[in-house]
């Protein structure tokens, strides 16, 4: 497999607190994968650990290198962005070109340009008189105009509201995303990412407790809308996870039960990533 991150028992240990503790996985090519977890859950840590910029124990290559010798080569193929907001107020659109121009070597002032040129944004507008949308765009046009193969977003539409949060992974999806790149996001936000993930990973106490494309887990999650009558047959099953709905409904949550059985029990459907992940972090489960 043509891994573009591959990790193996990765431990970063902070004074009393592991924030990675024995953490493995591996990130194909072409893919967008969500890295989802609770706070505190390790998250930041393995992206700097991707991003060499923290010591860590255990193996680590990305993109066939090592982060924490060869981090400059690597950084010639990544991309790295934290929380759209982070932009200075002063910077001019044609100033914030200029920074990244001069840091990344894989920054495209033409695609740079053409991307603005479909917006309200203007070469002397500085952030400060922009609204949050068109900030949004400058952000998205600084990030697409670099041809990284990896491209980490951390939590990246933080402060954003629900409009431009969904048009900026729209604009990631379609005017970005092809199967030579690869993108890496972290987020609370885990409905608004879904339907572009290609992959998922959970995340807790520094361990990865699922990784799997999204396919699998359509195939090994099940969610049930169980028949009053049938509540104990399907407790027999053992779900992941039970909640009660309104009208005396209950919905149960299964973990490669087959699909036959369990739609004896009820409606069945694919979970969303959202209660998935609320039941793979109530802890008696992993
Ligand atoms: N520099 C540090 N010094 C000490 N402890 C740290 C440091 N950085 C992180 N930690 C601890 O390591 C653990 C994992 O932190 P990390 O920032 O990776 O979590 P996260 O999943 O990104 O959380 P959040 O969603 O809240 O950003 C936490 O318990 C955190 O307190």
């Amino acid at each position: 497999m043509n891994a573009v991150v591959t990790a193996q028992g990765l431990v970063k240990a902070y004074k009393n607190k592991r924030a990675l503790d024995g953490a493995s996985f591996q990130i194909p090519a072409g893919r967008i994968v969500g890295l989802i977890g609770p706070n505190g859950a390790g998250k930041t840590t393995a992206l700097k650990a991707i991003l060499g910029l923290i010591p860590f124990e255990g193996d680590l290559k990305v993109l066939g290198r090592d982060p924490r010798t060869q981090r400059d080569e690597l950084m010639n193929d990544v991309c790295f962005i934290a929380d759209v907001a982070v932009l200075p107020r002063w910077i001019r659109v044609r100033e914030a070109a200029d920074f990244v121009e001069g840091v990344h070597p894989r920054f495209s002032r033409e695609r740079f340009e053409r991307f603005i040129a479909n917006t309200q944004l203007r070469p002397e507008m500085k952030v400060k008189e922009m609204s949050k949308g068109m900030i949004v765009q400058l952000h998205l046009a600084l990030v697409m105009a670099i041809d990284a193969r990896l491209l980490v977003l951390d939590e990246p539409t933080l402060g954003l509201d629900i409009l431009y949060r969904k048009q900026f992974y729209q604009r990631l999806l379609e005017d970005y995303f092809d199967e030579e790149k690869t993108i890496l996001i972290t987020t609370h936000q885990v409905e608004e990412v879904e339907h572009i993930l290609t992959d998922v990973m959970f995340i807790r106490d520094g361990k990865v407790v699922l990784d799997a494309p999204m396919e699998a887990v359509g195939e090994r999650y099940v969610e049930v809308l169980v028949d009053g009558h049938k509540l104990e047959a399907a407790r027999a099953l053992k779900p992941i996870d039970e909640r009660a709905l309104a009208f005396g409904k209950t919905v149960m949550l299964f973990d490669g039960v087959p699909q036959q059985q369990l739609r004896e029990l009820g409606e069945t459907r694919i979970p969303g990533l959202a209660d998935l992940f609320v039941a793979t972090m109530k802890g008696t489960y992993a």
